[in-house]
């Protein structure tokens, strides 16, 4: 019989602030307050027991209602129906860019091991899309030089589609001949970002990208296409919505499967982002539109938030948040995939993508570059991990 005394400590203390870590299925006491139920496990099993008893709940159900109600993750069972958020996709397709947008900018050479282990472990993490490398200049972009190695190793993982970057024919056959069953092509919505990026103006690599575009119907290679600078350039600065709708509108017509809408150097808020779709809505259908937000001004999630009011259930991420262009100056990682997750749970919307298994991908790659992670869930949760070891 718990004592009256053990049970008013618990609740005044360590109850009402417990913070469990649950990884597969195994639920452990994690804050501080919580330390002290990490000793007194039987006390807490003990206090819920009673409190069951009193309420005319079964145990068990009571303490896994207990636990979810306190552990860490987002993860809720229910959509939430109010206004503001009612109209919310179910599903979220995240596509995961670590492996090419992610690494491009490193400056040390990241080994082609490294990286197809990288993808090895987000694939065990769920995700269906993994963006593996480009087939770029290897002078322009050196740390993807390896691309045909990356291509060999995971050409034998079914099941999930592995994206790459081909900037004009040369890029398009070298990604076939590596294996490549989906290519993307990367357009500008800004005229001096096309120069720097690119070499060329935007029509002119809307010309190439027909090329490109063609040569992939005729093998029947699904064609995603990017537009940069969608809100703002690092050169220009504001960028027009009309802009962003004519490149979208050529990348439709020339067969498109989906349009990814590039906030490369972070600088949109919620404020421009909305201008900016309501006027693509009108040139491109909805379900073919995802988002791509760098974070470099912390906006990025409350722009995927309001980009899912709208309709949008497509979201372009990288584990860790790393990555950057390194034709952007200024533009810093992309938007975390692990803090996407955690949103996307706590909306109680499905994305298939295991939270903890996700986290080992970017322990794994943050360890190889030597830098902690930019994903504050991941540094949360990490914290949280190492405490409840303690
Ligand atoms: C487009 C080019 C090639 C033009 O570059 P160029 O110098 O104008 O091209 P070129 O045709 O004169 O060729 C120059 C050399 O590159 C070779 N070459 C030419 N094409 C290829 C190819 N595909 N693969 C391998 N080699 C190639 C070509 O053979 C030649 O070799 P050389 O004769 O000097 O030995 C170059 O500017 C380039 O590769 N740019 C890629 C830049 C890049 O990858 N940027 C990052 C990706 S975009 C991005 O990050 C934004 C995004 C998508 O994430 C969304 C967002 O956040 O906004």
């Amino acid at each position: 019989m718990i004592a009256a005394r053990q049970i008013s400590r618990l609740k005044s203390t360590a109850a009402p602030k417990l913070m469990t870590t649950v990884i597969g299925g195994v639920a452990t006491a994690s804050s501080s307050p919580a330390k002290a139920l990490n000793k007194e496990p039987l006390l807490l099993r003990e206090f819920l027991n009673h409190k069951s008893k009193l309420l005319g709940i079964n145990h068990n159900d009571r303490l896994a209602g207990y636990f979810s109600t306190y552990h860490y993750s987002s993860n809720i069972h229910h959509r939430p129906t109010n206004k503001v958020l009612g109209n919310l996709p179910g599903y979220v397709k995240i596509v995961e860019v670590g492996p090419r947008d992610g690494l491009q900018n490193e400056k040390e050479t990241v080994p082609a091991s490294v990286k197809v282990q990288l993808i090895k472990i987000l694939v065990s993490s769920g995700l269906s899309v993994v963006e593996a490398t480009s087939f770029v200049s290897p002078k322009w972009v050196p740390q993807l030089a390896d691309a045909k190695d990356v291509m060999d190793a995971i050409r034998n993982i079914q099941g999930v589609r592995f994206p790459v970057l081909t900037p004009n024919l040369k890029g398009f056959e070298a990604a076939v001949a590596a294996g490549a069953k989906e290519v993307a092509i990367f357009a500008s919505a800004s005229e001096s970002f096309s120069k720097s990026n690119i070499n060329c103006s935007i029509e002119d690599s809307l010309t190439r990208y027909r090329d490109v575009a063609s040569a992939a119907k005729e093998l029947s290679i699904p064609v995603r296409g990017y537009i940069s600078c969608v809100v703002g350039c690092p050169v220009e600065g504001v960028v027009p919505p009309s802009k962003v709708a004519y490149v979208a509108k050529q990348l439709l017509d020339m067969g498109c499967f989906e349009i990814s809408l590039g906030d490369t150097i972070g600088v949109g808020t919620p404020g421009t982002v909305i201008p900016m779709l309501e006027d693509l809505i009108h040139v491109v259908p909805i379900d073919k539109l995802a988002v791509h937000f760098h974070d470099t001004y912390g906006q990025a999630l409350s722009n995927i938030l309001t980009s899912l009011q709208m309709g949008i259930s497509t979201v372009d991420s990288s584990v860790s948040g790393l990555g950057g262009c390194p034709y952007a100056k200024g533009a810093s990682g992309n938007v975390a995939t692990e803090d996407v997750v955690y949103m996307l749970n706590g909306l109680g919307i499905e994305t298939n993508v295991d939270l903890e298994k996700l986290m080992l991908a970017g322990d794994f790659i943050c360890k190889h570059l030597g830098r902690p992670s930019s994903s504050k869930t991941a540094i949360a949760l990490s914290s949280k991990r190492v405490e409840s070891k303690l």
